[in-house]
């Protein structure tokens, strides 16, 4: 059993923004969890907090239901994989798998039949002879990784374990990750600023701003109903277009439009002003959030789209790139850069006048 509660934790350095700012957090016993944010925005700092290598200055964090503050790091049953792997360079693979539990006083046959348990999920059988400098980038990190779980740890904690190997070979390791979790069943706390990474790997992300815990979901949420326009604009690649407007509700009528530039007023479904705050007579700038998939774009000769929800604008293309299953078209919006995702069958020249047309249905509203 383990599961974690972090209550109101921060961690100060001095003065100044704290590292980590009031996060409340709580993660489920035998949960995978990613913890994404953008360097510095204390990913590091959370994991060390669990693994007790750190303590708070403010609020405490639970491991089943009880404050473990006063706990050292070898007391907590917490394993932990950093992005660079410390392996020990005069030990072969196999003397790294069981230097833990020979640290532990586990008699020679038992950790043998373990390491060889680990060796065999990670795919390191042959390889038990070799010296780390032997290894590549991804079999270290595995070697790492069985070093972490051979013991195991109710809760495993990852630092970026990946972020120092190739795409397809980051893939590979992702997915054996999750078979290894779906085996063994620990908590499970993986950090990464790629949002991919984060996308694929947890149940359920949390995502760190500058210290703060400012959304937690499942992938799914996160991507479709971001909770601020730091998490539309960090989740997604390319992430979601962020469109400058103003938002402003009829005194008299209530009704509720969007002006973007000069372009004519967009009217809004009423409940949308009211989701953002606004009130009658009311107006605040805002962004309009609209992901790349969910842009079409269509010709100027074409009819404008009659269907309510739908809405369209002038724009220029600016760039076409091409990539293989789709093309990414950038358009000017009245100085706005529109990303649109479009089938690669799409016909789109650079310099164009085209027809922008969005989905309300499918846009988010920041209040800027
Ligand atoms: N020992 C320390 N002394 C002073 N400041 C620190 C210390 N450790 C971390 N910080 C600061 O706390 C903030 C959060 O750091 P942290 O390493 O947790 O971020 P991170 O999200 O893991 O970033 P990265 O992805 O770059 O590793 C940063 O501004 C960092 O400079």
């Amino acid at each position: 059993m383990a599961a974690i509660e972090l209550r109101r934790v921060s961690r100060r350095h001095g003065a100044g923004r704290p590292a980590l700012d009031a996060v409340d957090l709580a993660i489920a016993d035998g949960e995978r969890l990613a913890v994404l944010g953008p360097s510095g925005s204390g990913k590091t700092t959370l994991l060390r907090l669990i693994a007790g290598l750190d303590r708070p200055t403010e609020g405490g964090v639970w491991f089943d239901g009880a404050c473990i503050d006063g706990v050292p790091p070898h007391r907590r049953d917490v394993g932990m994989v950093f992005q660079e792997p410390a392996l020990h360079p005069f030990l072969d693979v196999a003397g790294n798998l069981e230097f833990g539990l020979r640290a532990r006083g586990v008699a020679r046959a038992e950790r043998r039949r373990r390491t060889g348990e680990v060796a065999a999920m990670l795919g390191l059988d042959g390889l038990l002879t070799r010296r780390p400098y032997t290894l590549s980038g991804g079999e270290r990190q595995r070697v790492a990784l069985g070093r972490a779980v051979v013991r195991r740890p109710a809760i495993l904690l990852l630092d970026e374990p990946f972020s120092s190997l190739d795409l397809p070979l980051r893939a590979g390791l992702r997915r054996e990750l999750i078979d290894l979790h779906d085996r063994l069943g620990m908590t499970l706390v993986h950090v990464t600023h790629d949002q991919a990474e984060a996308l694929a790997l947890g149940r359920r992300i949390a995502v760190l701003d500058r210290g703060r815990l400012v959304q937690t979901g499942t992938p799914r949420d996160v991507y479709d109903r971001p909770a601020s326009a730091f998490v539309a604009g960090f989740v997604g690649s390319p992430p979601m277009n962020l469109i400058p407007c103003e938002i402003e509700v009829d005194a008299a009528s209530g009704d509720a439009r969007a002006v973007v530039a000069s372009h004519q007023p967009v009217r809004l479904p009423e409940a949308l002003a009211r989701s953002i705050g606004l009130n009658r007579g009311e107006r605040r700038n805002a962004s309009w959030g609209i992901r790349p998939e969910h842009v079409q774009i269509k010709g100027l000769d074409e009819e404008p789209p009659g269907e309510s929800g739908r809405v369209w604008f002038d724009a220029v293309v600016r760039r076409v790139e091409y990539q293989g299953e789709a093309v990414l078209v950038t358009l000017d919006l009245a100085g706005t850069a529109v990303v649109a995702r479009l089938a690669e069958s799409a016909r789109v020249d650079e310099g164009g006048k085209m027809r922008l047309v969005f989905d309300l249905a499918k846009s988010s509203w920041f209040p800027a």
